[in-house]
């Protein structure tokens, strides 16, 4: 069943459009619903991280944003319009590995691009001063490391001056210090006002640099907030004797569903804001408190929650999904 296009409204107050609208976003291929009815918002001079396991779906709703390919349902606005309009704010891209000339250097492969995309050969300059590439911008590409292939490949996206950059995975594959560096970069890209938008399925690094987060998972957007929001702090950690009478008092101003007795302590599901309050009342009740502090919720644990538990996630933030589910919609 195919969902009726929505028109995708302006922000609230009638103010410019946002960068990036969907609603009902969907891409099926055959039996496959790889995207579905996705409804994402990017709002201007943000870092948006777009997380989500491998096979998520990342890729084809870039793809989708990008007029690449045709989605099976839905509607796409960058700028509040259709991305193949003509007039809209310039967006640049780094989907795939774009193909240079291995042969050429850095600066003439920008130069090739430059002249096929009409900007104006002065601009090769800023692009490469903006991702640090000045220093070896006559080296051949071919003797770069992957970490300035994938710069270069920035700096090529960055040659129309785009208000909008979106960046597929573009720390794949690099090592730490490739990846440190690229965080440094999209980091000073996102501060100088411009909006970007990146995919990744390393939570660790869409924590550093992202202000909002877009989780993905089999397809579906099943959550979007910033990463504390995300993570949330919704919960006091108490260390207290006697721990009985502790517990009691709590369950007593809390309820019992709010009051967990974990590893010799309490765990309140309570605003963190309240810990004053608390403690008063563990104190008025003859209670000795040791220890009262806010405990944010494992970042990687809601990760799991939220896709579901069908992907795992190892130490270092990587998730993996074992499989996707096909849906038919
Ligand atoms: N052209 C295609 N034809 C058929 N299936 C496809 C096609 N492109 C993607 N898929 C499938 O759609 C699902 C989502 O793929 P997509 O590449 O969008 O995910 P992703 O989150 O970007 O993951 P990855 O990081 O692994 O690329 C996957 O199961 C993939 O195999």
């Amino acid at each position: 069943m195919t969902r009726p296009l929505r028109e995708v409204p302006g922000p609230p107050g009638g103010g410019p459009a946002h960068p990036v609208e969907t609603r009902g976003l969907t891409k099926r291929y055959g039996e496959l619903t790889a995207v579905d009815a996705i409804d994402l918002t990017v709002r201007a001079g943000e870092v948006y991280g777009f997380l989500g396991p491998n096979g998520a779906g990342k890729t084809s709703t870039l793809r989708m944003l990008l007029g690449l390919v045709r989605p099976t349902a839905g509607t796409v606005r960058l700028f509040g319009r259709p991305p193949d309009a003509p007039g809209r704010p310039p967006v640049g891209a780094l989907i795939e590995g774009p193909a240079f000339y291995p042969y050429l250097s850095g600066e003439q492969n920008l130069r090739v691009l430059a002249r096929y995309a009409g900007s104006p050969p002065d601009r090769i300059r800023t692009v490469l001063e903006l991702v640090d590439l000045t220093g070896r911008a006559g080296d051949r590409y071919a003797t770069y490391s992957l970490g300035m292939k994938q710069r270069l490949g920035v700096a090529a996206a960055l040659l129309p001056d785009p208000r909008l950059l979106i960046l597929d995975e573009p720390t794949n594959g690099l090592d730490p210090a490739g990846m440190a560096d690229m965080r440094t970069l999209i980091r000073r890209l996102g501060a100088a006002g411009r909006t970007v938008l990146l995919s990744s399925h390393l939570l660790g690094e869409v924590q550093q640099i992202c202000d909002r987060v877009g989780v993905v998972a089999r397809g579906r957007l099943v959550a979007e907030s910033t990463v504390a929001e995300l993570r949330g702090a919704a919960s006091l950690r108490v260390l207290a004797d006697p721990l009985d009478a502790a517990a009691e008092r709590a369950r007593a101003l809390l309820g019992p569903d709010r009051v967990r007795v974990v590893d010799g302590g309490l765990d309140l599901a309570v605003d963190p804001d309240r810990a004053a309050w608390i403690n008063a009342e563990l104190v008025g009740a003859g209670v000795a408190v040791r220890e009262l502090r806010p405990r944010e919720r494992d970042l990687e644990q809601v990760f799991f929650e939220l896709t579901g538990g069908g992907d795992s996630a190892v130490p270092n933030g990587r998730v993996e999904a074992d499989d996707v589910v096909p849906t038919v919609g």
